[in-house]
């Protein structure tokens, strides 16, 4: 299932994979001057972003993580994140329900293994973790750290029930359980905020992420429509950037995975004045793209332009009107 994507580089980012198939574009690169005076202080850390196409195969899907998270560790990154639904997509309706596992399960456990053996922190969102019943999943969002441990889980929280103008109608909620806890967890590349997919149309969930979790840097694991992929995508994830000073990391699912579904592709990673600096376009159906954390630029966007201090309480705004 890999597509042999157009040879895009950066002039500024020398580095490409040797396989054909992936294309590496990393517009930001270098570590800007340490915040707080130290010379040579190392203020970023390296993340990469993965698009994939899955299909209803757990091991053809395990084989192309296991050589992006390869493509990963190489490049120099400490955290490679996957798009939900990573270990599989079904063919039909349910088909995601019957391989339903708990967080020690073989599927999961092969994957803290990849992490283990190349030395680097997983985002593995959108997980079909067994849910309460034989007829229900949660829709799970795992960070396994360098070691190989499970280190945090989100369940995602808003289901897509929704009737795509000009597409499909999706009741994600008649499989799957929502969750209900908010969650943040540190990392080599910051405090990372854990999202889903549909989760990125609730700005108030980043919002609690950033002002009420501390959060340095938000996952979105997508498999976005192809429909509302190129309608919102792109400006919802620098909408979320912006109003959170934080970066972005949404992978995303591309391209057709069996006859009735496609995914709208194009993985960004965003920093926290809102530029794109990592990009695998959607025609670029498997690949990694990299960029730098740089933690003394969130501090300095952060600064300049304090809206954490100058956040108004949402009653400030009710008791006001009129
Ligand atoms: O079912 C699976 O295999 C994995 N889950 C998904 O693909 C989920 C639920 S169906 N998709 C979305 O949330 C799309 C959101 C979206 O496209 C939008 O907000 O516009």
């Amino acid at each position: 299932m890999l597509a042999v994507g157009p040879s895009l580089t950066s002039a500024s980012f020398p580095f490409i994979t040797k396989s054909n198939f992936t294309t590496i574009l990393s517009n930001h690169v270098g570590t800007r001057a340490s915040y707080s005076g130290e010379a040579m202080a190392a203020t970023s850390t390296r993340v990469a972003v993965a698009q994939m196409t899955s299909v209803n195969d757990l091991s053809a899907n395990f084989a192309t993580c296991s050589r992006l998270v390869k493509e990963a560790a190489a490049a120099g990154a400490k955290l490679l994140c996957f798009p939900e639904s990573f270990s599989y997509v079904g063919a039909n309706l349910g088909d995601s329900v019957k391989i339903g596992e708990p967080l020690d399960g073989p599927i999961m456990q092969g994957y803290c293994s990849l992490a283990r053996e190349s030395q680097i922190w997983l985002s593995l969102g959108g997980f079909q973790e067994k849910g309460s019943d034989d007829s229900h999943l949660c829709n799970t969002h795992v960070i396994v750290d360098d070691t190989g441990e499970v280190r945090s889980k989100y369940r995602k929280i808003h289901l897509f029930d929704v009737d795509v103008p000009g597409g499909m109608v999706y009741k994600e909620s008649s499989f799957t359980e929502a969750g209900t806890d908010v969650v943040a967890v540190d990392s080599p590349c910051g405090r990372l905020g854990l999202t889903v997919c549909y989760d990125l149309r609730f700005p108030e969930l980043y919002e609690c992420l950033r002002f009420q979790h501390q959060a340095q840097v938000l996952l979105v694991p997508s498999a976005f429509t192809k429909i509302t992929g190129q309608a919102h995508w792109e400006i919802l994830l620098r909408a979320r950037a912006i109003e959170t000073q934080c970066y972005m990391i949404a992978a995303a699912q591309a391209g057709r995975h069996n006859e009735k579904r496609e995914s709208y592709g194009d993985s960004l990673i965003i920093d926290p004045w809102g530029t794109v600096v990592g990009r695998l376009p959607d025609k670029l159906s498997t690949g990694i793209a990299v960029a730098d954390i740089d933690f003394s630029f969130i501090e300095s966007v952060r600064m300049k332009m304090p809206v954490d201090k100058q956040r108004k309480p949402i009653d400030f705004w009710k008791s006001s009107s009129l």
